[in-house]
């Protein structure tokens, strides 16, 4: 699916205007309508509502929407601002509508003012400002929206929370967003949704749809996407009747140091569950027999030193090669991974201890070979690339960086964010808090390696291994609940996951 901008939506909904007979007016009642329905479906007629519009058209869904539940028999209370005095056309309609109505408890903003008391028992629907929101708030508005925030009312949001910019926030401030419980976006959702900044002003969010232009959403070019179940689905393939294991690839998984070799046993099993035709594991001497009995399915060749790896020599071919799990950061196993890196010839998969070595040495960078795939969480990413405050600096920075070492990024946690060399982001969306388990992301591992050695391309082994672990651990919460699950248990769903995507 794709994630647009704010001018690419603008685009969609003026095509909708000029080519398929809907009137501006006609939209913003659409998008009321929907919005009434769904605060229907959660709150009674009793519910004390507050809705504040802005002087756009997001202000203009308010005003509507205030109209609309008025006639539901809803107790309704509107503050419109305008002081500016410069309210949009649609805006102007929808107040004239409201007002039409009679008897309309209305007050409008139109210089200094005092907030009225908004009882934590009421319901804000929030239509101060949407997507024409240009720079952060300032002045009043700031303050209101703080004292909306503090005023521990339910807040809906209409689009998006006001004083959000639809896109980047790295300069917002958050005192000066509207942190709401329920967002209900128009028509798409927004790239600042899947930014985990982001997450305590949307609240709960829901997209619903207007009927934009479908033929010109079809023909809007985008480099956010979002993969969903149907997406992965697509691109899984199926096993012929007639396939053996040497069609599925081969992989070597480079992991594994003393005291940490369950990450060479996560990343294998993770790596093994997601259909791998044969897998070779290069671990630390001391971890030979551990292996061989947890992990029987996996061949095992072992590094000259007991507790590390010292030497990473690849005595045969494989498809992919993934090094990183439980590897420590050794000055031996920097050096090892320095001169594999500096002769490998194809993509690697680079995670954890792999990314501490680099960081420890970081003209390694230079060598890495083009398309390989790095999957750091925040804390292995700022090693690499600096210190940064925020997920969004991260996946910034992450664009700048694959661009110029022609890699892919994957960066860790909810949604998490795939980023290519030429500027496209992937976002996926299974997974939750369950996954937030040590070796988590070992498996993770397994599973990318495993996708790439049966020939997925590396940016969709990338996006595509995320969904299905987030999928996996998802499965994993079912049986164990949140607290419970264990990376092995997400591991051992894998298998299950993919079938359950693939129908
Ligand atoms: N996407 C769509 O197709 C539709 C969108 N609709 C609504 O329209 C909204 C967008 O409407 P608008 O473009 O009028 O934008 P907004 O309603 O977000 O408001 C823009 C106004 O705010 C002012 N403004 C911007 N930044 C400011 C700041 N920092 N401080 C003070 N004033 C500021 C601008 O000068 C402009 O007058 C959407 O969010 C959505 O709610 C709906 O009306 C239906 C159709
Ligand atoms: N709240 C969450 N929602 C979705 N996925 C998550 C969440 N928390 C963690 N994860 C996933 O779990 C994995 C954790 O990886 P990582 O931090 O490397 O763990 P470890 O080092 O213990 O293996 C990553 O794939 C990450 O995306
Ligand atoms: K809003």
């Amino acid at each position: 699916m794709k994630i647009f901008t704010n001018d690419q939506i603008r685009s969609i909904e003026k095509y909708t205007i000029e080519n398929e007979g809907v009137t501006s007016d006609e939209l913003i009642e659409r998008a009321a309508a929907a919005i009434t329905c769904e605060i229907m479906s959660r709150w009674r007629q009793s519910k004390n509502v507050w809705v504040i519009a802005g002087q756009g058209n997001n202000g203009a869904d308010a005003l509507a929407v205030a109209r609309m539940l008025l006639e539901q028999g809803y107790n309704v209370q509107v503050l419109l601002f305008n002081v500016f005095g410069r309210l949009s056309e649609g805006c102007i309609h929808s107040r004239k509508r409201l007002l039409d109505l009679g008897d309309v408890n209305f007050t409008e903003v139109t210089g200094d003012f005092n907030p009225p008391f908004i009882s934590p028992d009421a319901l804000v629907i929030d239509g101060l400002f949407g997507s024409g929101l240009r720079e952060p708030l300032t002045g009043g508005f700031r303050s209101f929206v703080d004292y909306i925030n503090e005023s521990k009312a339910t807040i809906v949001s209409i689009d998006v929370p006001s004083g959000l910019m639809a896109e980047w926030n790295e300069d917002t401030l958050r005192r000066n967003v509207i942190h709401a419980h329920l967002t209900l976006a128009i028509q798409f959702p927004r790239v600042a949704f899947f930014i985990a900044d982001n997450a305590e002003f949307l609240g709960e969010w829901k997209v619903l749809d207007i009927e934009l232009s479908q033929q010109e959403t079809r023909n809007t070019q985008s480099r956010f996407f979002l993969l969903e179940k149907n997406d992965a689905k697509r691109v899984l393939r199926h096993r012929s009747r007639f396939s053996s294991k040497a069609d599925y690839g081969s992989a070597m998984i480079v992991a594994g140091s003393y005291g940490m070799l369950g990450a060479a046993q996560m990343c294998a099993r993770g790596a093994l569950r997601s259909g791998v035709g044969k897998l070779t594991l290069h671990i630390p001497r001391c971890g030979f027999t551990v292996m061989q009995s947890e992990v029987p399915e996996a061949m095992v060749q072992v590094d000259r030193n007991d507790g590390g790896i010292t030497e990473i020599n690849l005595r045969h071919k494989y498809d992919a090669v993934a090094l990183g799990p439980g590897m420590g950061t050794h000055d031996l196993t920097v050096r090892a991974v320095e001169t594999f890196v500096n002769h490998a010839e194809k993509p690697l998969l680079l995670d954890a201890d792999a990314l501490n070595c680099i960081a420890e040495r970081p003209t390694i960078l230079n060598t890495i070979p083009p398309m390989s795939v790095l999957t750091p969480h925040a804390g292995e990413f700022d090693r690499l690339f600096g210190e940064h405050n925020c997920m969004e600096a991260r996946i910034k920075t992450a664009v700048e960086k694959a661009a110029y070492y022609d890699i892919i990024i994957l960066l860790k946690g909810y949604y998490t964010t795939v980023v290519r060399p030429d500027g496209r982001i992937l976002f996926s969306c299974s997974g939750g808090p369950a996954l937030a388990t040590p070796g988590s992301g070992d498996v993770l591992t397994g599973v990318i390696a495993a996708l790439l050695a049966q020939g997925y391309s590396p940016d969709i082994a990338a996006t595509l291994g995320a969904f299905i672990h987030g999928y996996a651990g998802e499965l994993a919460a079912e049986t164990h609940g949140e607290y419970g699950v264990l990376a092995t248990d997400i591991a051992d769903r894998i298998g299950t996951a993919i079938r359950d995507i693939m129908c």
